[in-house]
């Protein structure tokens, strides 16, 4: 088997002012010398500061989103550039509330993620069922054309890693059970190997979300294609987050 490196990687979402730069603080104070790998994405507006508090430490920090072109007349949006040069290394790509809420196409989620590629990030390509495509037996398929569809030719196993995150799961409380996960993680790492071939397909980090909490995260990251979580609410506290790299090491 593949060694993939795990990855635990918080999404703060459109949480956090300048006083949760203190969350970083404890955060690398308790769990800076984990094995596994550890990202925080925080809102735009505290990436540059995040990354300074970080800076030395394993903590890296991402976006949460990029525009697809490198610079011109979007307003209020960020280029995969910006990003870099605020002191991110990686970014969150089609998470489904910009899919949802910004109408983000997966032709659109694969542009961003050329351009991120192309500035040296690692994109976080996410995907992930509605309650309603899963209870119509569609959750293999949608999945399937997601990847398909926003996950560029040119990702390798450094450069992008995978989100599984079925929409009913985030943050409802309503974590798949671990039969789902299996189902899910098995289907997407047996179509990264018969698109990219062995080694890419099972080098690159496939992590479920969806109210991943320290309570839940041992059992989940027991899940043999489970190589992380991209967690939302409980990475807001250095505390919770903690408790899941905590789980995510000991698995
Ligand atoms: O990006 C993170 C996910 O949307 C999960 O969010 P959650 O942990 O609050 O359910």
């Amino acid at each position: 088997m593949t060694d993939r490196r795990k990855l635990a990687a918080g999404n703060w979402k459109m949480n956090g002012l300048g006083a949760e730069l203190s969350e970083i603080e404890a955060l690398i104070a308790s769990h800076g010398a984990a094995s596994s790998e550890l990202l925080i994405c925080p809102p735009a507006t505290l990436i540059e500061r995040m990354a300074r508090v970080a800076e030395g430490s394993a903590l890296q920090i991402g976006g949460q989103d990029c525009h697809a072109a490198a610079s011109g007349a979007h307003t209020g949006d960020t280029s995969a550039a910006m990003l870099r040069d605020a002191g991110a290394s990686h970014v969150i790509l089609g998470h489904s509330e910009r899919r949802a809420g910004h109408r983000e196409s997966d032709a659109a989620v694969r542009a961003k993620t050329e351009a991120a590629l192309a500035e040296g990030l690692v994109a976080v390509v996410c995907v992930g069922e509605t309650l309603e495509e899963r209870e119509a037996g569609r959750t293999l398929e949608v999945i399937a054309s997601q990847l398909d569809g926003s996950v560029p030719d040119a990702a390798t196993a450094e450069t992008v890693v995978i989100a599984y995150e079925p929409v009913w799961a985030i943050g409802t409380g309503k974590v798949a059970t671990t039969t789902e996960i299996t189902e899910v993680h098995d289907d997407i790492r047996a179509r990264l190997v018969a698109r990219f071939g062995d080694e890419v397909g099972n080098g690159m980090r496939v992590l479920y979300g969806g109210s991943v909490k320290p309570g839940n995260a041992a059992e989940i990251f027991a899940v043999e294609n489970v190589d992380g979580a991209l967690v939302g609410g409980a990475s807001l506290k250095a505390a919770d987050f903690g408790g899941i790299i905590a789980a995510l090491d000991a698995s």
